[in-house]
């Protein structure tokens, strides 16, 4: 088409006010340089030398980061779209669009939610006949099946509803929650019939997903659901396709006669043997499936939770790529992640709101941002995989597939495409589709793409284009961050290497936008060292920062003052709050000392072969408590996690010094004058971590800081004669809350050999008064007894024996990460796994030494007469060390020998 009178599509602006910003980010730069010069130059020849190295790396680190991070916002710039030029010259031709939602498991997200999103985007503003909506369930649930059957019933009223009364946004559960009153009265009277159906159906998919167990006349009608009769579990079972809505068909209409989406159930092919790539391989069979069924030229990918928001996307995505004179090198269009359940200050940071807002439109100025999964439209060509040229010409006329089969029949044949053995020796999950073998298999792919030539776009509407469920609580936060941040990194170390693959074929400036996430995890050293050795050296009296009035002073301030308020700025004009900031501050400290520490750890474990690929969902419900403190904005710390460990451990480490210096200061004030900065960081520190004080020390709630199991002082308790009891009673504050006892009857001493073999009877009754265990005539012996219930339980002794008993018993409390992780989550994290593991088997030699001693006691006891006292405890406590020690080494060696095990979802 010739310039003539062409309007674009689509406008790009530069920001504004980019000149001011570079020269403040020179004068930061200049900042950093007088640093390292100090640093440098003042390495001191004794005291603090090491410390002083550590910072000095540290903070060589820092300001070689922050440089990269200069790249995403050097160049920003700000796209829109002119929609009406678009139906102007397209509109009866606008192309196909095939939306994929991936879904993975029918408890952590929920069947209902599932169907709302797909709702959503089977209602988008476009020819319905032209849109076809696949769900790809990774978990093979009925339940989910079931949801959608109902869905594609209910689709009949709920889109010409949205189409006639124009209404958004187009996901029902969010439309009803925020539509209350309306004026007019013809639609007031629709929409209550409307919500009626959508209550019905709801109840529908929420009993059964309850029950577990579909409406028995539901099974008999729909044929689709024969095809669970092979089905052994989630890992293990054939194809299941199931065309709900063909497109095709002449009767698919709405309540009012227009055409309906297609719509399609898949569950591929999964075999225990056979690795099945996540979400990746979800989206691969995908791509083959559709392309026979609808074949749409664009292909819209979201997660399950990412209900479309604003009806227009596709039209928006659409202007970029059709537009005539810049649309054919655009491969790509990429909407931020926005979420609907962000509180306030949010106190999880988990908006993404500076990499939303600043970060992506700076590496949009660059050749586009990063393919990030959900809420991102392709071309079905450049995701199999197509190499740019500049002849390229997008065939939007394309032929609709015709084909003579039923729908029945074109499903039958299609179940190959998405087997296990298809992808054998084809180029899918490498050259072709998204690719494996990455957690992050969005990010490498788009990298790829752009590698090949594409730009892509991103995309930020002021109306938001979809809204998904952030995790609401810390250690979702911190293990997603983990996923991401380890998966980045992989990519930076991978064949696709921006760093070294990027040369060439990405502009400098985006080889750069990508280290800034795949540089993530290498923060996690630097900032231990910040976190840990000046609050040391404080302690000790060892200033390793320039006094106030040094000149060198000068630049530390600068640098301080001009991060932390170019950083407050951004923040702030992205949206957010003064409180949030602060709170973002802090989750940055967290991920960075856990979350990034064990994705750099774990990536040098993959690098050795030691792990691999796994793939944690987050939760996308949450415990009723735990919502309520979400939504009050209170840090979750329950349950337990080694990631809470590191930071517990860090945090306390610095009240530590705190606390020491605070003392010392009325000692010696001299020092500390010269010590400001030192201060400062530790005073800042120990405010950040807040929280973490309050859920060790003060919080009586359940997202507390858990406890671990701690030996409580031993008991004693005699029982004088027969039939007489003796009860103790400990609450359970949860489930898996573990009791151990060690018990041990000894008759009196004084009848040493002949003690009574009738022993002692122990019963455990829970909360209700329900007999829960019952243990019969003994002497000596260690229960370990975990709570199914929270509550008081009674731990009741009686003694059988005429004589005089007295039971000796140790009571061991808590909650052990190994039985929390295992109950939630059958597929942690290799790394995670083994540290649990190590801390439960590390309990467990604690425990038998204290069974041992109490056995060597009663040993004694009893031998008392005979003097032999000393030999025995000497013995058995030997024995109990040396035992001790084996197990140590040999478990330390288990870990870092072991192969560790496959983990998926
Ligand atoms: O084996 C799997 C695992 C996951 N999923 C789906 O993948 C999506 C993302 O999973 P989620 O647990 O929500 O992860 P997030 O970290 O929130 O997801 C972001 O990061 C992922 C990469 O880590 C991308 O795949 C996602 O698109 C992106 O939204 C969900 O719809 C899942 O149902 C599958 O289909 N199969
Ligand atoms: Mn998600």
């Amino acid at each position: 088409m010739g310039s003539e009178g062409y309007a674009p599509l689509f406008e790009t602006r530069r920001a504004k006010g980019r000149f001011l910003y570079r020269m403040f980010a020179a004068s930061m730069f200049l900042g950093i340089c007088l640093i390292w010069a100090y640093r440098v130059i003042h390495i001191p020849t004794e005291d603090g030398r090491w410390g002083w190295i550590g910072l000095l790396l540290a903070e060589l680190w820092f300001g070689l980061y922050w440089l990269v991070t200069q790249a995403s916002r050097w160049n920003p710039i700000y796209r829109s779209t002119f929609k009406d030029r678009l139906s102007q010259r397209y509109e009866k031709d606008l192309p196909a669009v095939d939306i994929f939602v991936c879904t993975a498991d029918p408890v952590i997200e929920p069947p209902i939610m599932v169907v709302n999103t797909v709702l959503s985007v089977m209602a988008y503003d476009y020819p319905q006949e032209k849109l076809g909506v696949y769900l790809s369930d990774d978990a093979g649930s009925e339940l989910t099946f079931y949801a959608l059957l109902e869905a594609s019933h209910f689709s009949k009223h709920w889109i010409p509803y949205c189409k006639k009364f124009k209404i958004e946004p187009r996901s029902p559960a969010v439309y009803f929650s925020l539509t209350s009153h309306l004026h007019d009265a013809d639609q007031a009277k629709e929409l209550e019939l409307i919500q009626k159906l959508y209550e019905e159906m709801k109840d529908r998919i929420e009993t059964a997903t309850k029950l577990g167990r579909i409406p028995e006349e539901v099974l008999m009608e729909q044929k689709g659901f024969s095809q669970w009769d092979s089905f052994s579990s989630r890992h293990d079972h054939d194809t299941i396709l199931q065309i709900l809505i063909d497109g095709r068909d002449p009767n698919a209409m709405d309540v009012e006669g227009s055409k309906l989406p297609t719509l399609v159930y898949l569950a591929r092919e999964k075999r225990p043997k056979h690795p099945h790539n996540f979400k990746a391989g979800a989206m691969n069979a995908l791509i083959r499936v559709s392309s026979k069924i609808s074949n749409g030229a664009i292909i819209l990918n979201v997660d399950c939770d990412m209900y479309s928001n604003n009806s227009h996307s596709i039209r928006d995505a659409l202007c970029f790529f059709m537009d005539e004179e810049k649309g054919q090198e655009i491969a790509f269009v990429q909407y931020p992640q926005n979420f609907q359940n962000i509180t306030k200050n949010e106190l999880y940071s988990s908006s993404l709101r500076v990499i939303s807002e600043v970060e992506f439109h700076g590496l949009d100025g660059y050749g586009g941002p990063m393919y990030i999964g959900t809420g991102c439209f392709h071309r079905r060509d450049t995701l199999c995989g197509r190499k740019f040229s500049k002849d390229y010409r997008n065939e939007w006329k394309r032929e609709s597939i015709k084909t003579e089969e039923s729908a029945h029949e074109l499903q039958e044949s299609l179940k190959n495409l998405a087997s296990c053995r298809y992808e054998g020796d084809t180029q899918w999950g490498n050259e072709m589709g998204l690719k494996y073998g990455c957690p992050v298999e969005d990010v490498i792919t788009g990298l790829s793409i752009q590698c090949l030539g594409w730009k892509s776009v991103y995309l930020n509407p002021a109306q938001k284009a979809f809204l998904g469920v952030a995790p609401t609580t810390l250690e979702q936060t911190l293990v997603q961050h983990k996923r991401w941040s380890e998966g980045d990194l992989q990519i930076l170390l991978s064949k696709y290497s921006p760093a070294w693959y990027g040369l060439g074929r990405i502009s400098p400036g985006l080889i750069l936008g990508y280290c800034t996430y795949c540089l993530w995890p290498l923060n996690s050293l630097a900032t231990l060292s910040y976190c840990i050795v000046p609050s040391l050296y404080l302690l000790h009296g060892i200033p390793l920062f320039p006094q106030v009035s040094s000149p060198w002073f000068l630049p530390f301030a600068y640098v301080i003052l001009a991060k932390y308020s170019g950083s407050l700025a951004e923040f702030l004009w992205s949206g957010g709050t003064l409180l949030g900031w602060w709170n973002d501050q802090r989750i940055w400290l967290f991920k960075r000392t856990t979350s990034y520490l064990f994705a750099f750890m774990d990536t040098i474990l993959r690098l050795l072969g030691f792990s691999e690929t796994s793939f944690i969902l987050t939760a996308k419900v949450a415990d009723e408590d735990v919502s309520q403190r979400y939504e009050g904005e209170m840090m979750e710390f329950g349950g337990s996690s080694p990631m809470f460990t590191i930071l517990a451990t860090l945090a306390m480490l610095n009240l530590f010094c705190v606390v020491g210096v605070v003392k010392k200061v009325g000692l010696d004030m001299e020092v500390y004058k010269t010590m400001a900065l030192q201060i400062l960081l530790a005073v800042v520190l120990l405010l950040i971590n807040g929280p973490l004080y309050q859920g060790l020390f003060l919080r009586k709630d359940n997202g507390k800081m858990p406890c671990k199991a701690r030996p409580r002082e031993s008991n004693k308790t005699d029982i004088s004669s027969s039939g007489i009891s003796s009860e103790m009673k400990i609450w359970a504050p949860e489930f898996g809350f573990i009791v151990i006892l060690v018990l041990l009857s000894v008759q009196a001493v004084d009848a040493s050999w002949h003690y009574n073999k009738d022993g002692v009877d122990l019963v455990v009754k829970g909360p209700s008064g329900n007999q829960i265990q019952d243990y019969r005539d003994k002497t000596s012996e260690k229960f370990e007894f975990m709570a199914h219930e929270k509550g008081l339980h009674r731990f009741c002794f009686t003694n059988k024996s005429p004589y005089h008993e007295t039971i000796d018993f140790d009571v061991y409390t808590g909650h052990f990460a190994y039985y929390d992780q295992h109950a939630k989550d059958e597929h942690f994290n290799p790394l995670l796994e083994q540290i649990s593991k190590l801390e439960e088997a590390l309990y467990n030699i604690q425990f038998e030494q204290h069974w041992l001693e109490a056995q060597t006691e009663r040993q004694a006891r009893v031998n008392d007469a005979m003097n032999r006292r000393a030999v025995y405890k000497a013995f058995y406590e030997s024995a109990a060390l040396i035992g001790a020690s084996i197990l140590q080494v040999y478990l330390l060696r288990r870990l870092f020998e072991r192969k560790l095990g496959t983990s998926r979802v």
